[in-house]
């Protein structure tokens, strides 16, 4: 048996002050490029702003909250739309390979090379002290970039089509992250971050 062609077991990924877990298939029920497509048509998009410095500014993707609790960043309170049957789906795929539950999932359309999503920590109170996130993404291949806080030290992850990174641990304290933008032509990305809130 080959044992690396087929692996649903996620992959721990060493990094100090955090804990990362990789597995580069999802398994699901349907093929990547259906969900991608599925998604792009099924999801009430929205671009929304936020506050930074006092100043308004439209994030550059669009993005849709689904869960049963508001969500609230940078100013910003996102009412929560019901799961629908695919994200369930893949909800239920996401919680079979990292062994945990989530009740919600931020969704992130990066429609091409220039829509990106600045440094950050998924830190909210709402997500506990040690916050757990099984990221799942469709489409084309962005770098994943994590900045270590105090060390400056960064990581960077190819998150490739039907993919899942799992942060858990005390990562969102020590570690930040983001997408960068690229001048490379690439195609339509989603990402979503299944997420636990108290
Ligand atoms: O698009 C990604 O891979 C990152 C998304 C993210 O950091 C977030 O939704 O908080
Ligand atoms: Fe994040």
């Amino acid at each position: 048996m080959d044992l690396f062609s087929s692996s649903t077991a996620l992959m721990p990924m060493p990094i100090r002050d955090g804990e990362l877990g990789w597995l580069a298939q999802l398994p699901l029920p349907l093929s990547n490029a259906e969900v991608l497509a599925r998604l792009v048509e099924e999801t009430a998009w929205r671009q929304d702003s936020i506050v930074v410095y006092g100043k308004r500014h439209l994030q550059p993707r669009l993005s849709a909250w689904h869960g049963d609790k508001a969500y609230r960043y940078s100013g910003l309170t996102l009412a929560p739309l019901p799961f629908t049957p695919l994200l369930d789906t893949i909800r239920h795929a996401a919680q079979l390979a990292t062994g945990r539950e989530y009740n919600s999932v931020l969704l992130n359309y990066y429609r091409d090379g220039r829509d990106s999503m600045g440094m950050h920590s998924d830190d909210e109170p709402e997500l506990g002290a040690e916050p757990v996130i099984a990221s799942v993404s469709f489409g084309a291949e962005r770098i994943f970039v994590l900045r270590h806080k105090t060390g400056g030290e960064s990581v960077k992850l190819p998150l490739s089509d039907g993919s899942l990174l799992f942060m858990g641990g005390v990562l969102q304290n020590h570690w930040l992250h983001g997408i960068n933008k690229t001048s490379k032509p690439v195609g339509a990305r989603i990402n979503l971050t299944f997420r636990k809130i108290y």
